[in-house]
């Protein structure tokens, strides 16, 4: 599309013809063309050309890219885990950790990136040690905030096995701490969600706290 035409088009009924949330995750074609929408709007704001060469597929580009970034929306925790729920044979601490992420933060739909670390205390099931990194991937490829695939992981780990206890912490740096803002480049934010601690024995409660003090 020409930038004039483009123009032209945006000059119509403000925002009617950009897609609401429930289409967008309805159809793939209306995600794609929300896509390329989004990006000739980015680029709408440099004043570039955006017929030059290296602009023309760009809108194309950005949609499948923003397709990946989002594709937690496609996911949920039933679909994560699969068949990966077994019967526990031990009631010990079992951990996953520095699983890396990357995230979109929901203010300025600039990336967000870091570790988690997944820790439980079993009760009559364990999960399939890559389905952690999957469930964090189910929350993570989403426009979120870090406290919510914190709470969002914990919660679902509870719903699949009811461990003794859960904890999730989570460890990262925003971009948009970093690039524009405050400009800070070194700080990093740390999350944490524990659920079912007091119920358990102090040299369990021990292994928690020394995960926690690990990083
Ligand atoms: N709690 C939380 N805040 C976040 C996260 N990602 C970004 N933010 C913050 O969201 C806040 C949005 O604040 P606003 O004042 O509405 O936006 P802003 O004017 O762009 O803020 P500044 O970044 O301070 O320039 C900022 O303080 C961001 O640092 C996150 O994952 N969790
Ligand atoms: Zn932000």
């Amino acid at each position: 599309m020409m930038k004039e035409e483009f123009i032209e088009e945006l000059k119509g009924e403000p925002g009617t013809d950009l897609p609401t949330a429930n289409d967008a995750f309805d159809s793939r074609k209306y995600k794609r063309e929300s896509g390329e929408k989004a990006a000739q709007l980015i680029l709408g704001m440099t004043g570039e050309d955006v017929r030059r060469e290296g602009l023309l597929r760009t809108p194309h580009r950005f949609a499948k890219a923003f397709d990946h970034l989002f594709q937690g929306y496609d996911l949920n925790p039933q679909t994560a885990v699969g068949e990966g729920v077994f019967d526990s044979e031990g009631k010990g601490l079992v951990s996953v950790e520095n699983v890396e992420f990357y995230s979109m933060c929901e203010h300025h739909l600039l990336p967000f990136w870091g570790t988690a670390t997944v820790a439980y205390f079993p009760d009559k099931k364990i999960l399939g040690l890559s389905k952690i990194p999957r469930l964090l991937e189910t929350y993570a490829r989403r426009v979120q905030v870090q406290e919510r695939i914190t709470e969002q992981v914990a919660a679902a780990i509870q719903e699949l096995i009811a461990p003794r206890a859960v904890l999730v912490q989570v460890k990262a740096q925003h971009l948009c701490m970093m690039m524009r803002g405050v400009e800070k480049q070194t700080s990093f934010t740390l999350t944490e969600k524990v659920e079912g601690f007091d119920s358990l024995q102090a040299h369990e409660q021990q292994q928690f706290l020394s995960l926690m003090g690990r990083r």
